[in-house]
């Protein structure tokens, strides 16, 4: 099983420098797991993670072909709608670059009317991707890209909120999210805490206090700084670097 070394926190002074070393970041995790496995896995957030990502567009030795994109999480709405995580992943990078559509995958969202169903068949879709290949109890992503919102909610598990202690499923909902849209899915816990690595990219003055919280007080359980799923190491573990006056920031699972 994948033991994760300690995170490091980069923190740069020019948002610039945060989108070209994240690119980096990505294009050597695509590198390593295509010579491992002839493929990459990755699951991106939405919000303001999606323009950090438009520093691929154009860079060499991205192998798009090859690349599997699920979504960290995703809002109930069309796929065209101005909140859909897709929608803004897909402006800021996926529309730009020559990643097969059938390699994209988005919510079903036919299913709109029943979201137990539709969080079901988004973890079908999962289970085709992860189950037979890797044979493992948890998808085995090789890179997840979180996000952290201000209140400190990432993906669409929001502090304080039950979906927290799930402890079973890849994909559950919710429908009383307290940033809108309510309607949502969501990786859980396990599966974010099995991937190969996990980056959480914080950009802006806005996020500054939660950033500070989740680094400095572990013990208030902020989904970021949660560590207690039981079974897998965690790959969100306290930093034990100085918090810097973030401008924007790259936290993310080191490299071994
Ligand atoms: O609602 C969401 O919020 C978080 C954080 O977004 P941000 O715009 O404050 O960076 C995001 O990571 C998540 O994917 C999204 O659904």
């Amino acid at each position: 099983m994948h033991t994760p070394s300690a995170p490091i926190l980069y923190s740069f002074a020019d948002p610039n420098n945060l989108v070209d070393s994240l690119a980096r970041f990505i294009i050597k995790a695509q590198k390593e797991s295509i010579e491992k496995k002839g493929r990459f896995t990755i699951a991106i957030s939405g919000g303001s993670l999606a323009q950090q990502l438009n520093g691929l567009i154009g860079k060499p030795g991205v192998k798009w072909e090859k690349w599997q994109v699920f979504y960290a999480d995703e809002r109930v709405v069309p796929l065209d709608h101005e909140d859909s995580n897709h929608r803004l992943c897909n402006d800021e990078l996926l529309s730009k670059v020559p990643i097969p559509r059938q390699n994209i995958h988005t919510i079903d969202y036919s299913l709109a009317d029943d979201i137990e169903e539709l969080a079901d068949a988004y973890e079908k879709e999962l289970i085709r991707e992860f189950a037979q290949k890797d044979a493992a109890r948890f998808p085995v992503f090789d890179l997840i890209l979180l996000g952290v919102g201000p209140d400190g909610h990432t993906a669409s598990l929001f502090p304080g909120h039950e979906l927290l202690s799930e402890e079973d499923r890849w994909v559950a909902y919710i429908t009383d999210s307290p940033k809108p849209p309510p309607k949502r899915v969501t990786l859980t816990f396990p599966v974010i805490n099995h991937a190969a690595r996990v980056a959480f990219v914080v950009y802006g003055p806005s996020k500054v206090d939660i950033i500070k919280t989740v680094l400095d007080k572990p013990e208030q359980g902020l989904p970021p700084s949660r560590s207690n799923t039981p079974g897998p190491p965690s790959s969100c573990r306290r930093l034990d670097g100085r918090f810097c006056r973030l401008c924007c920031a790259l936290w993310m699972d080191a490299w071994e």
